[in-house]
C-alpha cells in the first residue's frame, strides 16, 4: 500500500490543570512536530503517466495552512481553565490564538483532535485520501501515536456543530471572538 507522510513543526504553549503532572500546571511551551500518514480510500496502481497517489501540494496544502496559521504559537487550554476567562476579560484580541480542548490539552487528546480536523479537511476537499495514523512529537523524547477513529476517543461533551475539530475550517476553539 502506498502512503503519503508529511511532517510539520509548530510552537505551542499549554498547561495541564487536572493533576496528571504538577510541573505541567505552569504554562510552558514546546516546539512540536506533527506527522500525518495519508492513504487512498480506493487504492489503485500507478497510472504510468503522473504516477502519484495525489500531488503533494493538494494532499498537504490545507493541513499545513491550518498548522501554520492556526496552531503555530497558539496557547492550548482546557475549556474550564480560568485563564480562558482571563483572556476573554483582558485580551479578547488574542482569543483566536487560544486552542481550547475538552479537558487538559495533552498530546494524546491533541493527536485525536488533529486527526479529526484533518479528516474533515480531506473529506470536504473530496481528496480521496484519509488520515490513517498521526504522530505528535511533544518533545524530542515523548511521542504520541494514534490510529483508529478519533471520535471514539475524544471526550464527547457537545453536539458536533459546536466542536471545532469536527469542522473543515481553520478554527481551534468554539469561542466567539
Ligand atoms: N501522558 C501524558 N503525560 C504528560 C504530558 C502529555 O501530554 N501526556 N505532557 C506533559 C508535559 O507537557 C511536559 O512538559 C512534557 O513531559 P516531560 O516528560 O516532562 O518532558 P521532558 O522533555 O522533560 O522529558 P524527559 O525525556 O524526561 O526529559 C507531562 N506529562
Amino acid at each position: 500500500m502506498l502512503e503519503l507522510v508529511f511532517t510539520r513543526r509548530f510552537a505551542m504553549a499549554h498547561r495541564l490543570i487536572h493533576g496528571s503532572s504538577e510541573v505541567c500546571a505552569t504554562p510552558h511551551g514546546h516546539n512540536e512536530e506533527v506527522k500525518i500518514y495519508l492513504k487512498p480510500m480506493h487504492p489503485q496502481s500507478l497510472d504510468g503517466k503522473m504516477n502519484v497517489v495525489a500531488p503533494f501540494h493538494k494532499a498537504k496544502g490545507t493541513w499545513h495552512r491550518f498548522i501554520d496559521n492556526s496552531v503555530d504559537h497558539a496557547f492550548q487550554l482546557a475549556e474550564n481553565d480560568p485563564l480562558v476567562d482571563w483572556f476573554v476579560q483582558n485580551e479578547p484580541r488574542r482569543l483566536s490564538k487560544l486552542l481550547i480542548t475538552p479537558g487538559d490539552p495533552t498530546t494524546e487528546l491533541l493527536a485525536c483532535l488533529f486527526m479529526s480536523k484533518l479528516n474533515n479537511f480531506l473529506s470536504a476537499e473530496q481528496s480521496g485520501l484519509y488520515c490513517e495514523q498521526i504522530e505528535i512529537l511533544e518533545t524530542p523524547t515523548n511521542t504520541v501515536r494514534f490510529t483508529g477513529n478519533p471520535l471514539e476517543f475524544i471526550p464527547n461533551i457537545r453536539p458536533p456543530e459546536q466542536c471545532w475539530w469536527q469542522r473543515a475550517d481553520m478554527s481551534i476553539s468554539d469561542l466567539k471572538s
